[in-house]
């Protein structure tokens, strides 16, 4: 029985997963190639997913991490995506707080062995939060270290934010981590496409495992606005954030301007795109020890004073 491939697409919060993930699925479907995809996302709210092609075969795993928490029902999702679709190759996009080989682990259960093989562990790596990462605390610095060290292939994303001098120097620190895998710098995810296939899987030993992060307090926080919000205002709360928020995603919407945007936060980087879909104002925050209660004070606030009768009062 031919076994699945399968590809773990790795990397912190806000790395390029789901714009890599993205990629692929084009190409794969260019190739004619039945593709499933399980999304891992930390928040309860499947905002990544909205973002695929209509009709992928997908499962998601939402509100908590493969690595700690739900590795059982990666398996179940595994055997039930594989028990409903032919698939020729399955993508797992991890949590950007996953630890790569913990999902290794969860995909290599006896019960998977003759269905599927991982073929490769993808990292993105984000220069923000890499040059960042001294500043996080000490179990993060650890994670983003061992998403890079474990990985077939690295790919430094976002070098359209780095000078050549950075991005050489970058890489070559990545290179010095993992000496066994393949390091390649890219711009929105943009990899050769023969670089999938030529990518080995590393052989990894039992005692990886040993290195696993137990505990990372990562959180998330969802806030609803229940109208639009000024675009103006809400980059000043943006700006004035607590530094422990590493992401933000949803969609929001804007006074003066038509239907929903998908808003993205990555590092200091906010992105408006609008949206087709008419979901939802729901945002997800993703961070270090999140204040709920001061959170949702400071965003009512902003939707307080974004209204049109917050600005005749102050007129
Ligand atoms: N400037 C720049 N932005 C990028 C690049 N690649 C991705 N982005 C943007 O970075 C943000 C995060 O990208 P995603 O692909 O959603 O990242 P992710 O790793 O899936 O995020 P999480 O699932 O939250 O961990 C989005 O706004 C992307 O458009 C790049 O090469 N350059």
């Amino acid at each position: 029985m031919a076994h699945t491939g399968i590809h773990i697409l790795s990397g912190f919060l806000g790395s390029g997963k789901t714009t890599l993930l993205q990629r692929i699925l084009e190409e794969e479907y260019q190739r004619g190639r039945k593709v499933g995809v399980i999304m891992n996302e930390a928040g309860e709210l499947p905002i990544d997913t909205q973002s695929l092609p209509e009709g992928t075969p997908l499962k998601e795993l939402l509100n908590g991490c493969v690595c700690c928490t739900l590795s059982d029902k990666l398996e179940t999702q595994i055997s039930d995506i594989l028990y409903h679709h032919d698939l020729d190759v399955l993508y797992i996009e991890t949590t950007g707080v996953a630890h790569p080989v913990e999902v290794l682990d969860a995909c290599l259960t006896p019960f998977l062995s003759n269905k599927v093989k991982v073929n490769s562990i993808i990292t993105m790596v984000d220069p923000n939060s890499w040059a960042g990462r001294h500043n996080l605390r000490i179990p993060l610095r650890k994670l983003i270290t061992e998403q890079v060290k474990h990985a077939d292939l690295v790919i430094l994303n976002k070098s359209d934010q780095l000078t050549i001098r950075n991005k050489e120097k970058l890489m070559r620190e990545l290179n010095e981590i993992n000496p066994g895998g393949k390091v390649l710098a890219a711009k929105h995810a943009q990899v050769p496409w023969d670089t999938f296939s030529i990518i080995e899987t590393k052989q990894r030993n039992e005692h990886e495992k040993e290195q696993t992060i137990d505990h990372l307090h990562i959180k998330t926080y969802v806030h609803t606005f229940s109208s639009p919000v000024n675009k103006e205002r809400f980059e000043n709360f943006l700006k004035s954030m607590p530094e422990q928020i590493y992401r933000i995603k949803g969609y929001i919407r804007l006074t003066g301007q038509p239907g929903t945007q998908l808003f993205q936060y990555a590092y200091g980087m906010p992105s408006f795109t609008p949206s087709p879909l008419n979901l939802e104002n729901n945002l997800v925050f993703i961070g270090d020890d999140l204040d709920h209660a001061a959170l949702n004070e400071e965003l009512r606030e902003v939707e307080e004073e974004s209204s049109p009768s917050h600005s005749s009062t102050q007129d």
